[in-house]
Protein backbone atom coordinates (compact mmCIF):
# COMPACT_ATOMS: atom_id res chain seq x y z
CA UNK A 1 0.00 0.00 0.00
CA UNK A 2 1.32 3.34 -0.86
CA UNK A 3 1.85 5.57 2.52
CA UNK A 4 0.35 9.09 2.24
CA UNK A 5 2.61 11.80 1.17
CA UNK A 6 3.37 14.96 3.77
CA UNK A 7 5.81 17.66 2.69
CA UNK A 8 7.55 19.41 6.27
CA UNK A 9 9.20 22.99 5.57
CA UNK A 10 11.11 24.96 8.21
CA UNK A 11 12.63 28.34 7.78
CA UNK A 12 16.19 28.60 9.44
CA UNK A 13 15.10 29.89 12.70
CA UNK A 14 12.35 26.64 13.09
CA UNK A 15 14.67 24.57 12.02
CA UNK A 16 15.57 23.53 15.57
CA UNK A 17 12.15 23.13 16.18
CA UNK A 18 11.69 21.07 13.18
CA UNK A 19 13.74 18.42 14.16
CA UNK A 20 12.38 18.56 17.77
CA UNK A 21 8.67 17.83 16.22
CA UNK A 22 10.15 14.93 14.44
CA UNK A 23 11.94 13.40 17.07
CA UNK A 24 8.81 13.36 18.83
CA UNK A 25 6.45 12.28 16.44
CA UNK A 26 8.72 9.97 14.71
CA UNK A 27 6.28 6.91 14.88
CA UNK A 28 3.75 8.87 13.40
CA UNK A 29 5.99 10.15 10.86
CA UNK A 30 7.23 6.98 9.59
CA UNK A 31 3.48 6.21 8.00
CA UNK A 32 3.94 8.98 5.59
CA UNK A 33 6.17 9.19 2.53
CA UNK A 34 8.06 12.36 3.61
CA UNK A 35 8.84 15.27 0.86
CA UNK A 36 11.03 18.29 2.40
CA UNK A 37 12.87 20.94 1.44
CA UNK A 38 16.76 20.37 0.98
CA UNK A 39 18.11 21.44 4.39
CA UNK A 40 15.41 21.16 6.10
CA UNK A 41 14.92 17.10 5.11
CA UNK A 42 18.41 17.37 6.24
CA UNK A 43 18.51 18.23 9.50
CA UNK A 44 15.50 15.91 9.80
CA UNK A 45 17.17 12.72 8.32
CA UNK A 46 20.38 13.69 10.84
CA UNK A 47 18.10 12.99 13.94
CA UNK A 48 15.46 10.31 12.15
CA UNK A 49 17.89 8.32 9.67
CA UNK A 50 14.74 5.87 8.99
CA UNK A 51 12.02 8.51 8.14
CA UNK A 52 11.21 8.05 4.35
CA UNK A 53 12.38 11.19 3.27
CA UNK A 54 12.88 12.36 -0.06
CA UNK A 55 14.83 16.26 -0.35
CA UNK A 56 13.96 18.31 -3.09
CA UNK A 57 15.84 21.46 -3.52
CA UNK A 58 16.48 24.19 -0.91
CA UNK A 59 13.62 26.82 -0.21
CA UNK A 60 15.58 29.81 -2.35
CA UNK A 61 16.87 27.56 -4.46
CA UNK A 62 13.18 26.53 -5.72
CA UNK A 63 12.00 23.75 -3.03
CA UNK A 64 9.17 25.73 -1.85
CA UNK A 65 7.79 25.60 -5.85
CA UNK A 66 8.78 22.30 -6.43
CA UNK A 67 6.36 21.03 -3.38
CA UNK A 68 3.50 23.62 -4.42
CA UNK A 69 3.71 21.76 -7.96
CA UNK A 70 2.89 18.50 -6.52
CA UNK A 71 0.28 19.73 -4.47
CA UNK A 72 -1.33 21.33 -7.47
CA UNK A 73 -1.14 17.65 -9.18
CA UNK A 74 -2.83 16.14 -6.01
CA UNK A 75 0.32 14.35 -4.72
CA UNK A 76 0.88 15.80 -1.05
CA UNK A 77 -2.35 15.33 1.21
CA UNK A 78 -0.84 17.76 3.66
CA UNK A 79 1.68 20.34 5.09
CA UNK A 80 3.70 21.35 8.15
CA UNK A 81 5.62 24.12 7.31
CA UNK A 82 7.37 26.42 10.39
CA UNK A 83 7.53 30.05 9.07
CA UNK A 84 9.93 32.18 10.19
CA UNK A 85 7.85 35.59 11.01
CA UNK A 86 10.54 37.61 11.99
CA UNK A 87 12.86 37.51 8.82
CA UNK A 88 13.24 38.66 5.43
CA UNK A 89 13.48 36.39 2.52
CA UNK A 90 14.46 36.22 -0.78
CA UNK A 91 12.10 33.89 -1.96
CA UNK A 92 9.45 35.42 -0.08
CA UNK A 93 7.30 35.19 -3.31
CA UNK A 94 7.68 31.51 -3.00
CA UNK A 95 6.56 30.72 0.18
CA UNK A 96 3.35 33.06 -0.33
CA UNK A 97 2.75 30.86 -3.47
CA UNK A 98 3.12 27.59 -1.34
CA UNK A 99 0.64 28.69 1.33
CA UNK A 100 -1.85 29.80 -1.46
CA UNK A 101 -1.78 26.67 -3.06
CA UNK A 102 -2.19 24.81 0.04
CA UNK A 103 -5.55 26.96 0.79
CA UNK A 104 -6.21 26.95 -3.36
CA UNK A 105 -6.19 22.74 -3.32
CA UNK A 106 -7.67 22.75 0.53
CA UNK A 107 -4.78 20.46 1.71
CA UNK A 108 -4.61 20.54 5.64
CA UNK A 109 -1.74 23.32 6.62
CA UNK A 110 0.17 23.76 9.57
CA UNK A 111 2.70 27.28 9.62
CA UNK A 112 3.49 26.39 13.37
CA UNK A 113 4.34 24.38 15.90
CA UNK A 114 1.53 24.53 18.14
CA UNK A 115 -1.28 23.99 14.94
CA UNK A 116 1.13 21.06 13.66
CA UNK A 117 0.58 19.29 16.58
CA UNK A 118 -3.01 19.47 16.93
CA UNK A 119 -2.39 18.34 12.91
CA UNK A 120 -0.50 15.12 13.01
CA UNK A 121 -2.54 13.57 15.14
CA UNK A 122 -5.10 13.84 12.96
CA UNK A 123 -3.01 13.10 9.64
CA UNK A 124 -1.32 10.19 11.54
O1 LIG B 1 13.43 28.23 2.69
C1 LIG B 1 12.72 27.30 2.99
C2 LIG B 1 11.26 27.38 2.86
O2 LIG B 1 10.83 28.60 2.32
C3 LIG B 1 13.28 26.04 3.50
O3 LIG B 1 14.33 25.62 2.68
P1 LIG B 1 15.47 24.72 3.31
O4 LIG B 1 14.82 23.57 3.98
O5 LIG B 1 16.32 24.28 2.15
O6 LIG B 1 16.22 25.62 4.26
Amino acid sequence: MTKPALALVAHDAKKDSMVTFAVTHERRLAQFAIFTTGTTGGRILDACPTLDITRLKSGPLGGDQQIGAMIAEGRIGGLIFFIDPLSPMPHDVDVKALTRLSVLYDIPMALNHSTAELLIGQLA
